[in-house]
């Protein structure tokens, strides 16, 4: 299996506990194996672990204690920090369990030199570095630098906890950090890793199985949306996305859904360019639309050089919904796509669109199955794994994040796929996907195409099921833009 970066492992991690795995049985099963990897190594002796206040002293706690019911090993463990700054719940009662455990020592220690002074090195057969796991945020303070270099003037056998302490995943160069001999990581390899520049730290690198639930990696939760960048305090007008959304003619229902989706997640500025037939009538519906006029009553090529100043002073463009058909709209749609920086494609705008589209930028379509099959050329595989497979080929090859729209929707950049389940059979009535836009198009303006792909479908599903408890089976797309807020703010 590929392997994964740590802020994947982050996601996955709350996409887990979103499906009711918890933190704790994860930290559990991470803690026994690092047990039993110790235990396939060492016969006997001294095993001696240096656990900080996050979740990898937790995982350290865990793996103590699992050590420690074998008799042949003499467990100790130094908590760096006082057990009441220990940070989460599942690490405190890990640690209050030590107790019982049958530990040799167990101590408290709160300042660099009383770790100097500390006799119990030579001792040790295996040191096991939890100090820092991958919640580490800037330079490494005391008393765990001072842990650091003690560990890596011991001599032992060191292993590490998930990564070697003080390492910074985010970070360009490795600041101070252990040496390991070994590395027990979770889950899967992590991309960080294969960098052979940082193997000198991690020495060997195994991963410990910790029971992740498949579709907690699979399937959009909570997790996914946690670098959806979120709103600075400081932040001015237009900072959180300016979208332009291009629809409208024969229809003027579906970009008024979508102007209005794209509000509600967050758009700071939406503008609607619709031709004049219907301006006023879009314009009646909200007093928060800006409304640029284009002559006529459907798109053409005609009105390019309006929309491209317009396309200047916004961060994507979302074309198609309400457009019609019209062979000059589908040429206007065409060149459009050909100008624009960043682009989610919706309903007709999908109809005869030539991909890979020549000199544009990035772009989302958002096709349900039968605009998919036009697309490919190729009637959709029976099944989620091929359908997977497929879009996953479909989007390589042609040049987009594509958010197939389903029961399950699968998305795909062409590297990565994921599922979404959110949503409900009551989303079929008309609308809904003209939201998807207007919410996939709000991301996409200060996100990445996969990440807003990925998160537009997962809380427009959300948004339709809060609304599917109070409507039932009469929902109504108005219905499922008002609960866009909830779904926003409970993220
Ligand atoms: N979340 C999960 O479900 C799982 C997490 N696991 C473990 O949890 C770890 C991540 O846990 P946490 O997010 O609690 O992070 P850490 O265990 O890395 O600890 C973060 C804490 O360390 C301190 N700290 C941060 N930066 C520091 C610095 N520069 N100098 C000194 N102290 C600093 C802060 O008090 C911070 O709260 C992983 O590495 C892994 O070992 C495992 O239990 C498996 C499952
Ligand atoms: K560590």
């Amino acid at each position: 299996m590929d392997a994964i970066t740590f802020s994947r492992m982050k996601a996955i991690d709350i996409n887990c506990a979103y499906l009711g795995l918890s933190p704790m049985q994860l930290m559990e099963n991470a803690g026994a194996g690092i047990a039993r990897e110790i235990s396939s190594r060492l016969d006997s002796g001294t095993v001696l672990f240096l656990a900080g206040r996050g979740n990898n002293g937790g995982d350290a706690f865990v793996a103590a204690r699992h050590l420690a019911i074998k008799k042949n090993y003499n467990v100790k463990v130094l908590l760096l920090g006082r057990p009441s700054r220990i940070r989460t719940e599942e690490s405190q009662s890990n640690f209050s369990l030590l107790r019982h455990s049958g530990i040799s020592e167990i101590m408290e220690i709160t300042d660099s030199s009383e770790l100097k002074s500390y006799d119990g090195w030579d001792e040790a057969d295996i040191i096991v570095d939890a100090v820092l796991g991958s919640g580490i945020r800037g330079s490494v303070r005391e008393p765990e630098a001072t842990a650091i270099d003690l560990i890596n003037n011991s001599g032992k056998f060191v292993i590490s906890v998930d990564i070697p302490s003080g390492l910074n995943p985010d970070a360009e160069v490795p600041g101070k950090c252990v040496s390991a001999e070994l590395t027990l990581t979770f889950h899967r390899m992590k991309k960080e890793f294969l960098s052979s520049d940082l193997r000198r730290f991690t020495g060997e690198v195994k991963v410990i199985d910790i029971g992740v639930c498949r579709d907690a990696e699979d399937f959009v939760g909570k997790g996914d949306l946690i670098s959806l960048r979120r709103r600075s305090p400081t932040s001015h007008k237009g900072d959180s996305g300016r979208v332009l959304v291009i629809g409208g003619g024969p229809y003027f229902g579906a970009p008024v859904f979508t102007a209005m989706a794209a509000l509600r997640t967050g758009a700071d500025i939406v503008t609607i360019a619709v031709p004049e037939s219907v301006a006023d009538t879009v314009s009646s519906y909200s007093p928060n639309f800006i409304v640029s006029r284009m002559p006529g009553d459907f798109l053409r090529p005609y009105h390019l050089s309006k929309i491209r100043e317009l396309m200047e002073s916004h961060d994507v463009v979302v074309i198609g919904p309400g457009l019609g058909r019209e062979k000059e709209t589908l040429e206007a749609v065409a060149s459009i796509l050909a100008e624009s920086r960043k682009a989610v494609v919706d309903a007709d705008g999908l109809y005869r669109l030539e991909l890979p589209v020549q000199g544009g930028g990035e772009i989302i379509i958002t096709p349900h199955a039968a605009e998919y099959s036009r697309l490919a050329e190729d009637s959709l595989p029976d099944t989620t794994e091929k359908r997977k497979d497929a879009v996953n080929a479909f989007s390589g090859q042609k040049g987009v994040v594509t958010l197939l729209k389903g029961s399950t929707d699968i998305v795909s950049d062409g590297e990565n796929v994921r599922l979404n389940s959110t949503g409900n059979a009551g989303m079929t009535v008309g609308g809904t996907g003209d939201i998807l836009a207007g919410i996939v198009g709000a991301l996409f303006a200060v996100n990445d195409a996969m990440d807003a792909a990925c998160g537009g479908c997962f809380i427009n599903g959300l948004a339709g099921d809060l609304a599917f408890e109070q409507k039932g089976w009469g929902l109504l797309a108005s219905d499922i833009i008002e609960k866009i807020t909830e779904v926003m703010k409970g993220l």
